[in-house]
């Protein structure tokens, strides 16, 4: 079996997505999700001029032997632009054995270590009062776990809190909007939130947060140690994990589960965080993180470290990427929770999909593949569509993180 082909498709039903199509001589055909926010077309170029010419001609079968080609032959190693491409040809191919083995890719990982999936839903309120009555309406959904983001008063805007409630959309501008930021604000209100949330629903919904990579250290600690009475599910990117010792001061000072790494593209941005046990979920997934092939040595790692898996799925990583997802989750011992940010009915049709969400769980479906798959005229409907990320400063004007 051969490669003929591998065409990069963007498409934008309301937000970007860069998917790859590989097809073979037998005529079976895999995708592969190469979406990166914000810097979609990087991602597109590094496809087009400088992997899909050495993929013509190979044995989409040897999936191991083509990461290795396309990891150590590219010199310039890592980096989120790079594991992005390589992850959406690894999924491909992957999908593409599958589909030649007829059998649901969770099976080529190990098989089934559950039936469903558990996720968590993100509900966000401009303040407490709406947040609260956004996380019932989640569990009158089903979720048994609810992530909850608010509105912080005297800030006009902050991270996960958006108009749309279903549909949170970060991408908001041709060039990235400017947000404001205060960190002192922030800490003194979050644990309010908490606070309203257990009083009203009690403990028998896990509760996350997101901190969106906007505290110091210590701040992180502080605020892990004020969440403590609430029991969270985990506390996210409470600190950027360039460096990632820096951990080692919010661990001493809180018991609160930690999470972090959906901005992470290798093992190496997570080897420290996972052997000293820093973090207790690593939320690398298979679009950024180098596909199945990779995501898996990470989540092997971190099962000898007690730390478990916690995909990202925001509403930018594609449906591919979700099904994809979802057969790792499947399969992965050392599983914890995914994210599940659904997507909008117009890019529901342009990626058409088996897996099912019921009752708090989502099911991979039992097709041969990932069960995903692209309606390419559909897709061509919808051009791309250049959008930024925002930026974010503190109020008196100095650079942050957003
Ligand atoms: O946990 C999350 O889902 C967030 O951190 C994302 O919404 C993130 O902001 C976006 O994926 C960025 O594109
Ligand atoms: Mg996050």
């Amino acid at each position: 079996m051969k490669i003929i082909d591998a065409k990069v498709i963007v498409t934008c039903p309301g937000r970007n997505f860069v998917t790859l199509k590989v097809v073979t001589d037998e005529g079976v055909y895999g995708i592969g999700d190469a979406t990166l926010n914000g810097r979609e077309m990087a991602v597109v170029s590094y496809l087009e001029d400088h992997i899909v010419p050495c993929l013509i001609g190979r044995d989409p079968q040897q999936v191991e032997d083509i990461w290795q080609y396309l990891y150590r032959g590219a010199y310039w190693r890592r980096g989120p632009v790079t594991m992005t491409a390589i992850a959406a040809v690894d999924v491909a191919l992957w999908d593409i054995k599958a589909k030649i083995a007829n059998q649901p890719l969770y099976q080529l990982l190990g098989g089934k270590s559950r039936d469903g999936v558990m996720v968590y839903g993100h509900a966000n309120g401009g303040d407490i009062a709406e947040t609260v009555d956004e996380v019932g309406r989640y569990i009158d959904m089903g979720y048994k776990a609810i992530r909850a983001q608010t509105g912080v008063p005297g800030l006009p805007s902050t991270y996960g809190v958006a108009s749309e409630k279903m549909y949170y959309e970060p991408a908001d501008a041709e060039l990235p909007t400017e947000n404001v930021w205060s960190t002192e604000k922030y800490l003194n209100h979050v644990p309010k939130l908490f606070q309203t949330l257990r009083d009203k629903y009690g403990f028998d919904h896990h509760l996350l947060h997101d901190s969106h990579h906007r505290l110091t250290p210590i701040e992180a600690a502080r605020l892990g140690k004020d969440l403590e009475p609430f029991r969270l599910f985990w506390l996210e990117d409470t600190v950027t994990a360039e460096n990632q010792e820096s951990f080692r001061l919010i661990r001493q000072h809180t018991t609160t589960p930690l999470a972090v790494g959906e901005v992470f593209s290798s093992i190496f941005d997570c080897q420290q965080l996972i052997t000293e046990q820093l973090i207790d979920y690593i939320r690398a997934t298979v679009v950024h993180a180098g596909g199945i092939t990779h995501l898996r040595r990470i989540a092997n790692l971190a099962d000898l470290y007690h730390v478990r898996t916690g995909c990202h799925g925001a509403t930018d990583l594609s449906p591919v990427c979700m099904g994809a997802a979802l057969h790792f989750d499947t399969w992965v011992p050392n599983f914890g929770i995914q994210e599940y940010m659904r997507h909008t009915p117009e890019t529901d049709a342009v990626f058409p999909h088996v897996y099912t969400f019921d009752d708090g769980y989502l099911y991979p479906g039992e097709v041969p593949g990932h069960g995903v798959d692209i309606d390419e005229a559909l897709a061509a409907k919808y051009p791309y569509k250049p959008a930024y990320l925002p930026v974010n400063r503190l109020q008196d004007g100095t650079m942050f993180n957003w």
